[in-house]
Protein backbone atom coordinates (compact mmCIF):
# COMPACT_ATOMS: atom_id res chain seq x y z
CA UNK A 1 0.00 0.00 0.00
CA UNK A 2 2.65 2.59 1.32
CA UNK A 3 5.59 2.71 -1.61
CA UNK A 4 8.10 2.81 1.66
CA UNK A 5 7.36 1.35 5.08
CA UNK A 6 5.89 4.50 7.16
CA UNK A 7 8.49 3.36 10.35
CA UNK A 8 11.33 3.82 7.84
CA UNK A 9 9.85 7.42 6.93
CA UNK A 10 9.72 7.92 10.46
CA UNK A 11 12.95 6.39 11.59
CA UNK A 12 13.99 8.95 8.59
CA UNK A 13 13.17 11.79 10.34
CA UNK A 14 14.38 10.86 13.83
CA UNK A 15 17.80 10.38 12.16
CA UNK A 16 17.51 13.88 10.76
CA UNK A 17 16.71 15.49 13.69
CA UNK A 18 19.38 13.89 15.54
CA UNK A 19 21.98 15.03 12.93
CA UNK A 20 21.05 17.96 12.97
CA UNK A 21 20.67 18.39 16.93
CA UNK A 22 24.65 17.20 16.74
CA UNK A 23 23.49 14.05 19.39
CA UNK A 24 24.97 10.70 19.50
CA UNK A 25 24.01 7.26 18.15
CA UNK A 26 22.74 6.43 21.18
CA UNK A 27 19.98 8.87 21.56
CA UNK A 28 18.73 7.59 18.01
CA UNK A 29 19.09 4.36 19.28
CA UNK A 30 16.70 5.18 22.17
CA UNK A 31 14.36 6.58 20.17
CA UNK A 32 13.95 4.71 16.59
CA UNK A 33 12.25 1.45 18.43
CA UNK A 34 8.62 2.13 20.77
CA UNK A 35 8.93 1.18 24.25
CA UNK A 36 6.36 -1.29 24.10
CA UNK A 37 4.16 -3.14 21.40
CA UNK A 38 1.25 -5.08 22.10
CA UNK A 39 -0.38 -6.96 19.38
CA UNK A 40 -3.90 -8.63 19.83
CA UNK A 41 -6.01 -10.69 18.44
CA UNK A 42 -9.92 -10.40 18.15
CA UNK A 43 -12.04 -12.98 16.80
CA UNK A 44 -15.94 -11.83 17.30
CA UNK A 45 -18.95 -13.96 16.02
CA UNK A 46 -20.46 -12.55 12.87
CA UNK A 47 -24.38 -11.71 12.03
CA UNK A 48 -24.37 -14.37 9.81
CA UNK A 49 -22.76 -16.48 12.38
CA UNK A 50 -18.96 -17.11 10.61
CA UNK A 51 -16.14 -16.37 13.15
CA UNK A 52 -13.59 -14.03 12.38
CA UNK A 53 -10.27 -12.84 13.32
CA UNK A 54 -8.79 -9.23 13.15
CA UNK A 55 -5.42 -8.22 14.19
CA UNK A 56 -4.64 -5.23 16.53
CA UNK A 57 -1.97 -3.19 18.10
CA UNK A 58 -1.64 -0.57 20.48
CA UNK A 59 2.04 1.16 20.24
CA UNK A 60 3.76 2.91 23.44
CA UNK A 61 6.85 4.65 22.09
CA UNK A 62 7.98 6.98 24.66
CA UNK A 63 6.97 8.57 27.83
CA UNK A 64 9.64 10.84 29.19
CA UNK A 65 7.28 13.59 29.09
CA UNK A 66 4.18 11.94 30.33
CA UNK A 67 1.79 8.95 30.00
CA UNK A 68 1.36 7.70 26.25
CA UNK A 69 -1.40 9.81 24.08
CA UNK A 70 -2.58 8.89 20.37
CA UNK A 71 -5.58 7.83 18.77
CA UNK A 72 -6.94 4.24 17.34
CA UNK A 73 -7.39 3.69 13.91
CA UNK A 74 -9.94 1.19 12.10
CA UNK A 75 -8.06 0.63 8.72
CA UNK A 76 -8.00 -2.61 6.13
CA UNK A 77 -4.63 -1.85 5.81
CA UNK A 78 -3.04 -1.24 9.18
CA UNK A 79 0.10 -3.11 9.56
CA UNK A 80 2.28 -3.27 13.16
CA UNK A 81 4.78 -0.45 11.58
CA UNK A 82 2.14 1.79 10.63
CA UNK A 83 1.19 2.00 14.34
CA UNK A 84 4.66 2.27 15.23
CA UNK A 85 5.41 4.88 13.02
CA UNK A 86 2.28 6.58 14.19
CA UNK A 87 3.13 6.01 17.65
CA UNK A 88 6.60 8.06 17.34
CA UNK A 89 5.01 10.78 15.14
CA UNK A 90 2.44 11.12 18.33
CA UNK A 91 5.55 11.69 20.53
CA UNK A 92 6.62 14.19 18.68
CA UNK A 93 3.50 16.30 18.22
CA UNK A 94 2.56 16.12 21.67
CA UNK A 95 6.23 17.45 22.90
CA UNK A 96 5.64 20.25 20.01
CA UNK A 97 2.61 21.06 21.17
CA UNK A 98 3.84 21.40 24.55
CA UNK A 99 1.79 18.85 26.11
CA UNK A 100 2.62 16.67 29.10
CA UNK A 101 2.21 13.28 27.21
CA UNK A 102 4.40 10.90 25.67
CA UNK A 103 3.03 9.32 22.46
CA UNK A 104 0.97 5.88 21.52
CA UNK A 105 -0.95 4.94 18.61
CA UNK A 106 -3.05 2.37 17.99
CA UNK A 107 -4.71 0.36 15.46
CA UNK A 108 -7.58 -3.05 13.86
CA UNK A 109 -6.60 -4.13 10.91
CA UNK A 110 -10.63 -4.30 9.69
CA UNK A 111 -12.71 -2.76 7.35
CA UNK A 112 -15.04 -1.00 9.70
CA UNK A 113 -17.65 0.27 6.70
CA UNK A 114 -18.33 -3.49 6.01
CA UNK A 115 -19.42 -4.41 9.86
CA UNK A 116 -22.73 -4.43 11.11
CA UNK A 117 -23.27 -2.07 14.08
CA UNK A 118 -23.42 -5.01 16.80
CA UNK A 119 -20.15 -6.34 14.87
CA UNK A 120 -18.03 -3.38 15.06
CA UNK A 121 -19.24 -2.91 18.78
CA UNK A 122 -18.15 -6.32 20.02
CA UNK A 123 -14.79 -5.77 18.18
CA UNK A 124 -14.18 -2.61 19.49
CA UNK A 125 -14.87 -4.00 22.91
CA UNK A 126 -12.92 -7.41 22.35
CA UNK A 127 -9.70 -4.98 21.05
CA UNK A 128 -9.89 -2.35 24.34
CA UNK A 129 -10.49 -5.22 26.71
CA UNK A 130 -7.71 -6.83 24.85
CA UNK A 131 -5.12 -4.24 25.75
CA UNK A 132 -6.78 -2.82 28.51
CA UNK A 133 -3.87 -4.02 31.37
CA UNK A 134 -1.67 -1.43 29.54
CA UNK A 135 -4.09 1.37 29.31
CA UNK A 136 -4.75 3.84 31.76
CA UNK A 137 -5.72 7.28 32.87
CA UNK A 138 -1.66 7.84 33.84
CA UNK A 139 -0.68 5.16 31.41
CA UNK A 140 -2.02 5.17 27.78
CA UNK A 141 -4.89 7.14 26.74
CA UNK A 142 -6.55 6.47 23.14
CA UNK A 143 -8.27 8.94 21.20
CA UNK A 144 -10.03 8.53 17.94
CA UNK A 145 -8.21 8.21 14.49
CA UNK A 146 -8.93 7.18 10.72
CA UNK A 147 -13.06 5.33 11.11
CA UNK A 148 -13.47 5.30 14.85
CA UNK A 149 -15.14 8.21 16.13
CA UNK A 150 -16.77 9.01 19.81
CA UNK A 151 -19.23 5.93 19.24
CA UNK A 152 -16.51 3.64 19.30
CA UNK A 153 -14.85 5.85 21.98
CA UNK A 154 -17.73 4.95 23.93
CA UNK A 155 -17.60 1.60 23.69
CA UNK A 156 -13.96 1.73 24.31
CA UNK A 157 -14.98 3.75 28.04
CA UNK A 158 -17.57 1.65 28.81
CA UNK A 159 -15.72 -1.89 28.19
CA UNK A 160 -12.67 -0.42 30.38
CA UNK A 161 -14.88 0.63 33.07
CA UNK A 162 -16.41 -3.02 33.05
CA UNK A 163 -12.91 -4.21 33.35
CA UNK A 164 -11.39 -2.19 36.22
CA UNK A 165 -15.15 -1.98 38.20
CA UNK A 166 -14.50 1.82 38.27
CA UNK A 167 -15.61 5.25 36.66
CA UNK A 168 -12.68 6.25 34.87
CA UNK A 169 -13.92 8.65 32.30
CA UNK A 170 -10.22 10.00 31.54
CA UNK A 171 -9.25 6.51 29.55
CA UNK A 172 -10.32 7.82 26.40
CA UNK A 173 -10.81 11.54 24.77
CA UNK A 174 -12.61 12.27 22.03
CA UNK A 175 -16.27 10.83 23.49
CA UNK A 176 -19.40 12.45 23.19
CA UNK A 177 -20.18 15.17 25.47
CA UNK A 178 -22.94 12.78 27.77
CA UNK A 179 -20.06 11.17 28.63
CA UNK A 180 -17.29 13.77 29.62
CA UNK A 181 -16.43 14.60 26.14
CA UNK A 182 -16.31 18.31 24.29
CA UNK A 183 -17.98 18.69 21.35
CA UNK A 184 -15.30 20.78 20.13
CA UNK A 185 -13.21 17.85 20.17
CA UNK A 186 -15.04 17.07 16.85
CA UNK A 187 -14.19 19.70 14.93
CA UNK A 188 -10.60 20.61 17.12
CA UNK A 189 -8.11 19.16 14.13
CA UNK A 190 -9.63 20.64 11.44
CA UNK A 191 -9.91 24.20 13.07
CA UNK A 192 -6.24 23.59 13.90
CA UNK A 193 -5.14 23.11 10.51
CA UNK A 194 -6.73 25.88 9.59
CA UNK A 195 -5.74 28.43 12.25
CA UNK A 196 -1.95 26.75 11.35
CA UNK A 197 -2.48 27.85 7.84
CA UNK A 198 -4.14 31.30 8.26
CA UNK A 199 -0.73 32.03 10.21
CA UNK A 200 1.45 30.54 7.42
CA UNK A 201 -0.55 32.36 4.83
CA UNK A 202 -0.24 35.74 6.54
CA UNK A 203 3.28 34.95 6.71
CA UNK A 204 4.11 33.64 3.42
CA UNK A 205 1.38 34.72 1.26
CA UNK A 206 0.31 38.04 2.48
CA UNK A 207 -3.24 37.07 3.43
CA UNK A 208 -5.60 34.11 3.71
CA UNK A 209 -8.26 35.78 1.79
CA UNK A 210 -9.40 34.72 -1.70
CA UNK A 211 -6.03 32.13 -1.70
CA UNK A 212 -6.90 29.06 -3.43
CA UNK A 213 -7.43 25.44 -1.34
CA UNK A 214 -7.73 21.96 -2.32
CA UNK A 215 -8.49 19.32 0.43
CA UNK A 216 -7.48 15.94 -0.47
CA UNK A 217 -9.30 13.07 2.46
CA UNK A 218 -13.17 14.65 3.05
CA UNK A 219 -13.43 13.22 6.26
CA UNK A 220 -13.38 14.65 10.14
CA UNK A 221 -10.11 16.24 9.73
CA UNK A 222 -10.34 17.39 5.93
CA UNK A 223 -14.12 18.34 6.12
CA UNK A 224 -13.65 21.04 9.12
CA UNK A 225 -10.10 22.37 7.96
CA UNK A 226 -12.17 22.88 4.41
CA UNK A 227 -15.01 24.54 6.77
CA UNK A 228 -13.05 26.87 8.81
CA UNK A 229 -10.60 28.05 6.08
CA UNK A 230 -13.76 29.11 4.25
CA UNK A 231 -14.91 30.74 6.83
CA UNK A 232 -11.51 32.40 7.20
CA UNK A 233 -11.64 34.15 3.81
CA UNK A 234 -9.84 30.79 1.35
CA UNK A 235 -11.69 30.00 -1.54
CA UNK A 236 -12.01 25.71 -1.81
CA UNK A 237 -11.81 24.93 -4.96
CA UNK A 238 -11.26 21.14 -5.08
CA UNK A 239 -12.36 18.15 -2.48
CA UNK A 240 -11.65 14.48 -2.82
CA UNK A 241 -12.04 11.30 -0.54
CA UNK A 242 -11.17 7.82 -1.13
CA UNK A 243 -13.54 6.99 -4.18
CA UNK A 244 -12.35 10.21 -6.16
CA UNK A 245 -13.21 14.33 -5.75
CA UNK A 246 -14.08 17.56 -7.81
CA UNK A 247 -12.13 20.53 -9.04
CA UNK A 248 -14.55 24.05 -9.90
CA UNK A 249 -12.18 26.72 -9.76
CA UNK A 250 -15.15 28.96 -9.23
CA UNK A 251 -15.57 27.23 -5.65
CA UNK A 252 -17.26 24.63 -3.99
CA UNK A 253 -19.45 25.04 -1.26
CA UNK A 254 -17.79 22.85 2.03
CA UNK A 255 -21.59 22.01 3.24
CA UNK A 256 -23.11 21.56 0.34
CA UNK A 257 -19.51 18.82 -0.54
CA UNK A 258 -20.46 17.21 2.91
CA UNK A 259 -23.91 16.92 2.14
CA UNK A 260 -22.85 15.13 -0.90
CA UNK A 261 -20.68 12.62 0.47
CA UNK A 262 -23.23 11.92 2.95
CA UNK A 263 -25.83 11.27 0.19
CA UNK A 264 -24.07 9.76 -2.15
CA UNK A 265 -21.04 8.24 -0.35
CA UNK A 266 -18.95 10.49 -2.21
CA UNK A 267 -17.73 13.96 -2.88
CA UNK A 268 -17.02 13.59 -6.63
CA UNK A 269 -20.58 13.54 -6.75
CA UNK A 270 -20.62 17.06 -6.18
CA UNK A 271 -22.51 19.21 -8.95
CA UNK A 272 -20.34 21.12 -10.93
CA UNK A 273 -16.85 21.79 -11.86
CA UNK A 274 -14.92 18.55 -13.59
CA UNK A 275 -14.24 14.74 -11.92
CA UNK A 276 -10.54 14.42 -10.98
CA UNK A 277 -8.82 11.75 -9.31
CA UNK A 278 -7.56 11.92 -5.50
CA UNK A 279 -4.08 12.00 -6.66
CA UNK A 280 -5.11 13.93 -9.29
CA UNK A 281 -6.08 17.18 -6.61
CA UNK A 282 -2.49 17.03 -5.07
CA UNK A 283 -1.44 19.02 -8.62
CA UNK A 284 -3.76 21.70 -9.34
CA UNK A 285 -2.90 25.07 -9.52
CA UNK A 286 -3.96 25.86 -6.06
CA UNK A 287 -2.41 28.27 -3.16
CA UNK A 288 -2.44 25.72 -0.88
CA UNK A 289 -3.20 21.98 -0.54
CA UNK A 290 -4.44 20.04 2.73
CA UNK A 291 -3.63 16.68 2.48
CA UNK A 292 -6.08 14.75 4.87
CA UNK A 293 -6.29 11.65 4.47
CA UNK A 294 -3.44 8.77 4.44
CA UNK A 295 0.57 8.90 4.66
CA UNK A 296 2.67 9.01 1.74
CA UNK A 297 0.95 9.95 -0.76
CA UNK A 298 3.21 12.95 -1.80
CA UNK A 299 6.63 11.34 -3.15
CA UNK A 300 9.65 11.44 -5.07
CA UNK A 301 7.37 10.69 -8.07
CA UNK A 302 4.50 13.79 -7.85
CA UNK A 303 6.82 16.18 -5.88
CA UNK A 304 8.52 18.03 -8.67
CA UNK A 305 4.45 18.55 -10.35
CA UNK A 306 3.20 20.19 -7.38
CA UNK A 307 2.10 23.62 -7.32
CA UNK A 308 0.47 24.53 -4.20
CA UNK A 309 2.61 27.08 -2.24
CA UNK A 310 1.73 26.03 1.08
CA UNK A 311 1.35 22.17 1.73
CA UNK A 312 -0.67 21.84 5.57
CA UNK A 313 -0.32 18.62 6.65
CA UNK A 314 -3.67 17.74 8.31
CA UNK A 315 -2.84 13.49 7.36
CA UNK A 316 0.12 12.36 9.40
CA UNK A 317 2.67 11.48 7.41
CA UNK A 318 1.39 12.03 4.07
CA UNK A 319 5.14 13.66 2.48
CA UNK A 320 8.00 11.34 2.27
CA UNK A 321 11.57 12.36 3.08
CA UNK A 322 12.89 12.32 -0.35
CA UNK A 323 9.76 14.34 -1.66
CA UNK A 324 10.17 16.82 0.81
CA UNK A 325 14.16 17.45 -0.41
CA UNK A 326 12.33 18.29 -4.28
CA UNK A 327 9.54 20.84 -2.41
CA UNK A 328 12.32 22.61 0.08
CA UNK A 329 14.22 23.27 -3.56
CA UNK A 330 11.13 24.48 -5.19
CA UNK A 331 10.19 26.96 -1.90
CA UNK A 332 7.23 25.26 -1.12
CA UNK A 333 6.40 25.48 2.50
CA UNK A 334 5.52 22.56 4.60
CA UNK A 335 3.47 22.92 7.77
CA UNK A 336 4.59 19.43 9.01
CA UNK A 337 1.77 16.98 10.36
CA UNK A 338 3.32 17.01 14.20
CA UNK A 339 2.45 20.91 13.97
CA UNK A 340 -0.87 21.28 11.80
CA UNK A 341 -2.66 18.67 12.88
CA UNK A 342 -1.97 18.87 16.42
CA UNK A 343 -5.39 20.10 17.20
CA UNK A 344 -6.74 16.85 17.78
CA UNK A 345 -4.61 15.75 20.57
CA UNK A 346 -4.35 19.78 22.31
CA UNK A 347 -8.21 19.39 22.30
CA UNK A 348 -7.78 15.70 23.46
CA UNK A 349 -5.66 17.03 26.90
CA UNK A 350 -8.40 19.98 27.55
CA UNK A 351 -10.90 17.02 27.49
CA UNK A 352 -8.83 15.00 29.83
CA UNK A 353 -7.75 17.59 32.49
CA UNK A 354 -11.71 18.79 32.45
CA UNK A 355 -12.42 14.69 33.41
CA UNK A 356 -10.00 14.67 35.92
CA UNK A 357 -11.09 18.02 37.54
CA UNK A 358 -14.53 17.12 37.16
CA UNK A 359 -14.95 20.37 35.37
CA UNK A 360 -17.08 21.96 32.60
CA UNK A 361 -14.85 23.73 30.20
CA UNK A 362 -17.20 25.37 27.89
CA UNK A 363 -16.79 24.81 23.91
CA UNK A 364 -15.96 28.37 23.44
CA UNK A 365 -12.91 28.50 26.00
CA UNK A 366 -11.55 25.22 24.72
CA UNK A 367 -11.90 26.45 20.69
CA UNK A 368 -10.10 29.79 22.77
CA UNK A 369 -7.26 28.09 24.06
CA UNK A 370 -6.62 25.80 21.08
CA UNK A 371 -6.67 28.56 18.69
CA UNK A 372 -3.62 30.41 21.29
CA UNK A 373 -1.56 27.34 21.31
CA UNK A 374 -1.82 26.76 17.26
CA UNK A 375 -1.32 30.18 16.58
CA UNK A 376 2.08 30.65 19.28
CA UNK A 377 3.26 27.26 17.86
CA UNK A 378 2.88 28.12 14.28
CA UNK A 379 4.74 31.31 14.96
CA UNK A 380 7.44 29.42 17.19
CA UNK A 381 8.22 27.27 14.44
CA UNK A 382 8.99 29.27 12.10
CA UNK A 383 11.01 31.39 13.59
CA UNK A 384 13.19 28.37 14.68
CA UNK A 385 13.59 28.21 10.76
CA UNK A 386 14.38 31.67 10.07
CA UNK A 387 16.42 31.78 12.80
CA UNK A 388 18.30 28.54 13.44
CA UNK A 389 18.11 27.12 10.13
CA UNK A 390 19.05 27.52 6.37
CA UNK A 391 15.59 28.11 4.98
CA UNK A 392 16.62 26.89 1.28
CA UNK A 393 17.85 23.48 2.23
CA UNK A 394 16.02 23.05 5.77
CA UNK A 395 12.29 22.47 6.23
CA UNK A 396 9.83 23.86 8.39
CA UNK A 397 9.98 19.82 9.92
CA UNK A 398 13.50 20.00 10.56
CA UNK A 399 12.90 22.97 12.89
CA UNK A 400 9.66 21.22 14.45
CA UNK A 401 11.45 18.05 15.15
CA UNK A 402 14.89 19.77 16.65
CA UNK A 403 12.27 21.52 18.74
CA UNK A 404 9.84 18.24 19.78
CA UNK A 405 13.35 16.16 19.86
CA UNK A 406 14.95 17.76 22.27
CA UNK A 407 12.58 18.32 24.97
CA UNK A 408 12.09 14.34 24.88
CA UNK A 409 15.73 14.14 25.21
CA UNK A 410 16.08 16.85 27.96
CA UNK A 411 13.18 14.61 29.93
CA UNK A 412 14.88 11.63 29.37
CA UNK A 413 18.09 13.09 30.74
CA UNK A 414 16.22 14.46 33.42
CA UNK A 415 15.02 10.95 34.58
CA UNK A 416 18.33 9.33 34.38
CA UNK A 417 17.04 7.52 30.96
CA UNK A 418 20.31 7.95 28.98
N1 LIG B 1 -9.19 12.65 13.75
C1 LIG B 1 -8.22 13.32 14.32
O1 LIG B 1 -8.42 13.98 15.34
C2 LIG B 1 -6.86 13.32 13.74
C3 LIG B 1 -6.58 12.74 12.51
N2 LIG B 1 -5.35 12.88 11.96
C4 LIG B 1 -5.02 12.29 10.67
O2 LIG B 1 -5.83 12.86 9.65
C5 LIG B 1 -6.04 11.90 8.61
C6 LIG B 1 -7.53 11.74 8.38
O3 LIG B 1 -8.14 11.30 9.61
P1 LIG B 1 -9.68 11.51 9.91
O4 LIG B 1 -10.19 12.68 9.18
O5 LIG B 1 -9.82 11.42 11.36
O6 LIG B 1 -10.28 10.20 9.28
P2 LIG B 1 -11.76 9.94 8.75
O7 LIG B 1 -11.96 8.49 8.85
O8 LIG B 1 -12.75 10.83 9.36
O9 LIG B 1 -11.64 10.38 7.20
C7 LIG B 1 -10.71 9.85 6.33
C8 LIG B 1 -11.01 10.42 4.95
O10 LIG B 1 -9.96 10.05 4.06
C9 LIG B 1 -10.52 9.49 2.88
N3 LIG B 1 -9.58 8.56 2.33
C10 LIG B 1 -9.23 7.32 2.77
N4 LIG B 1 -8.34 6.79 1.94
C11 LIG B 1 -8.11 7.70 0.97
C12 LIG B 1 -7.30 7.75 -0.19
N5 LIG B 1 -6.53 6.72 -0.52
N6 LIG B 1 -7.32 8.88 -0.93
C13 LIG B 1 -8.11 9.92 -0.58
N7 LIG B 1 -8.91 9.92 0.47
C14 LIG B 1 -8.90 8.83 1.23
C15 LIG B 1 -11.81 8.86 3.32
O11 LIG B 1 -12.69 8.71 2.23
C16 LIG B 1 -12.30 9.89 4.33
O12 LIG B 1 -12.93 10.94 3.62
C17 LIG B 1 -5.31 10.63 9.08
O13 LIG B 1 -4.00 10.67 8.56
C18 LIG B 1 -5.27 10.80 10.59
O14 LIG B 1 -4.22 10.07 11.18
C19 LIG B 1 -4.37 13.61 12.56
C20 LIG B 1 -4.60 14.21 13.75
C21 LIG B 1 -5.83 14.02 14.48
O1 LIG C 1 -6.48 13.10 20.47
C1 LIG C 1 -5.69 12.19 20.49
O2 LIG C 1 -5.17 11.74 21.49
C2 LIG C 1 -5.33 11.47 19.22
C3 LIG C 1 -4.74 12.33 18.18
C4 LIG C 1 -4.11 11.53 17.11
O3 LIG C 1 -4.21 10.31 17.03
C5 LIG C 1 -3.29 12.24 16.17
O4 LIG C 1 -3.01 13.42 16.39
O5 LIG C 1 -2.86 11.64 15.18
Amino acid sequence: MHPTDPLDEARAQLRRAIDLLGYDDHVYEVLASPDRVLQVRITIKMDDGTVKTFLGWRSQHNSALGPYKGGVRYHPNVTMNEVIALSMWMTWKNSLAGLPYGGGKGGVRVNPKILSPRELELLSRKYFESISDIVGVDQDIPAPDVYTDPQVMSWFLDEYNKVKRGQFFGVVTGKPVELGGLNARIVSTGYGVAVSTRVAAEKFLGGLEGRTVAVQGYGNVGYYAAKFLAEMGAKIVAVSDSRGGVYDPEGIDPEEALKVKRSTGTVANYQGGKKISTMEILELPVDILVPAAIEEVITEENADRIKAKIISEGANGPTTTAAEKILVKKGIIVLPDILANAGGVIMSHIEWVNNRMGGWITDEEALNKLEQKMVNNTKSVITYWEKKLKPDENSLRDAAYMIAVERVVKAMKLRGWI
